[in-house]
């Protein structure tokens, strides 16, 4: 008879998990992996700095839950990033967590089934492989750090990582930020409130005593060095926040504490809310407050992927291959639009 603890009375143990070290040593990092992603991580530095003029734009899926759709897709934004090389830093969203306001699939790494069965270890490994293929391609990740523990089986792949709007406030995450080796944008809140994300740009910068499985899984205190490449972006709330007059008062709010005045603009979520094909207004009005000389815009995000829309994950019934199952997306025609737009905006301030 086992005796349940106080402590296991309301869980049941599954299985063991791979350990980090176990599953980097079934899925290890080529060189020129591991140069790619360094590559791209000082790139995405330079740009946050205001040093590089380039765009960073984070496009793809809302979120990744067909690899091989995924693949399709990054086989693609590779040949975009070879055409706007010039212009545009081109980072694949690849998002393996989703957070929920109440229930609902959590994700790839949660759920690779999509039918409530949890093999965790397998969707952990299908996200590191994954990761693997697109940087091989020569295509940088980018993704939300949610879980506490499963960004510790994928970071060494990413470029550049965010905090969601709804864990923006939480101080373990801004502890976990602290930590990473990428840059990290924090979304401001769902209500649009964006001084919970400066103040974690603030509590980023510094440095942090942090709980954390190790890569062999041993429960161990670290002292995070602080990350100084923070930043926010403006995901809009129960209004958007794109506009010139928002991201000059988001500006102020960055002056008073020292910041660098730049930003990510996400196209999609509050600023286009929930209506896929608004972001390409978004960017037109993004186009051109750079045209017009803004130096407060470094970056955008927007959501992409091979068929426009978004379908509903329904347990046996038959899915569009290549199509969102969480937040709508832009289809591949409008994403060209979409970058050749910002592209030539972005020719027009390099020209200043
Ligand atoms: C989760 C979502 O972002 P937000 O945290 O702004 O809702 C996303 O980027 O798909
Ligand atoms: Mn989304």
């Amino acid at each position: 008879m086992v005796m349940h603890t106080n402590n296991e009375i309301r869980n049941t143990r599954i299985e063991r998990l791979v350990t980090p070290q176990e599953l980097e040593q079934e899925l290890p990092v080529i060189s020129q992996v591991k140069k790619n992603v360094s590559e791209s991580r000082k790139r995405i530095e330079q740009i946050l700095c205001g040093y590089d003029k380039h765009l960073l734009v984070i496009v793809g899926p809302c979120s990744i839950h067909d690899v091989n759709a995924a693949v399709d897709y990054a086989e693609r934004l590779a040949v975009m990033r070879d055409k706007y090389h010039d212009s545009l830093e081109i980072v694949m969203r690849t998002y393996f967590e989703k957070p929920r306001t109440v229930i609902g699939w959590k994700g790839l790494m949660s759920d690779p089934d999509l039918n409530e069965s949890y093999r965790v270890n397998h969707g952990i490994r299908l996200a590191r492989e994954l990761l693997l293929k697109v940087n091989e391609l020569g295509v940088p990740a980018a993704t939300e750090f949610l879980d506490m523990v499963t960004g510790l089986y994928i970071s060494d792949l990413v470029s550049w990582g965010a905090i969601g709007a709804r864990t923006t406030e939480s101080q373990i995450h801004r502890e976990m930020a602290s930590s990473l080796a990428c840059p990290v944008g924090f979304k401001n809140g769902t209500d649009g409130n964006t001084r919970i994300a400066i103040d974690a740009i603030r509590a980023a910068r510094s440095s942090h005593i942090f709980l954390s499985p190790d890569q062999d899984g041993r429960m161990t205190i670290y002292q995070t060095k602080g990350n100084p490449y923070g930043h926010i972006i403006m995901r809009g709330g129960k209004i958007p926040n794109y506009h010139a007059h928002d991201i000059a008062s988001a500006c102020d709010s960055l002056r008073e504490f020292d910041l660098p005045e730049h930003m990510v603009i996400d196209f999609s979520h509050g600023n286009c809310q929930k209506m896929h094909r608004r972001q390409l207004e978004v960017a037109a009005n993004i186009g051109q407050q750079i045209c017009d000389g803004s130096e407060a815009i470094v970056g955008i995000m927007a959501e992409s992927f091979l068929v426009e829309g978004a379908q509903k994950n329904i347990l046996g019934s038959p899915m569009t291959y290549g199509q969102s199952i969480t937040d709508p997306c832009l289809s591949w025609k409008d994403t060209e639009t979409l970058l050749e737009l910002l592209a030539e905006a972005v020719s027009s301030r390099l020209s200043f």
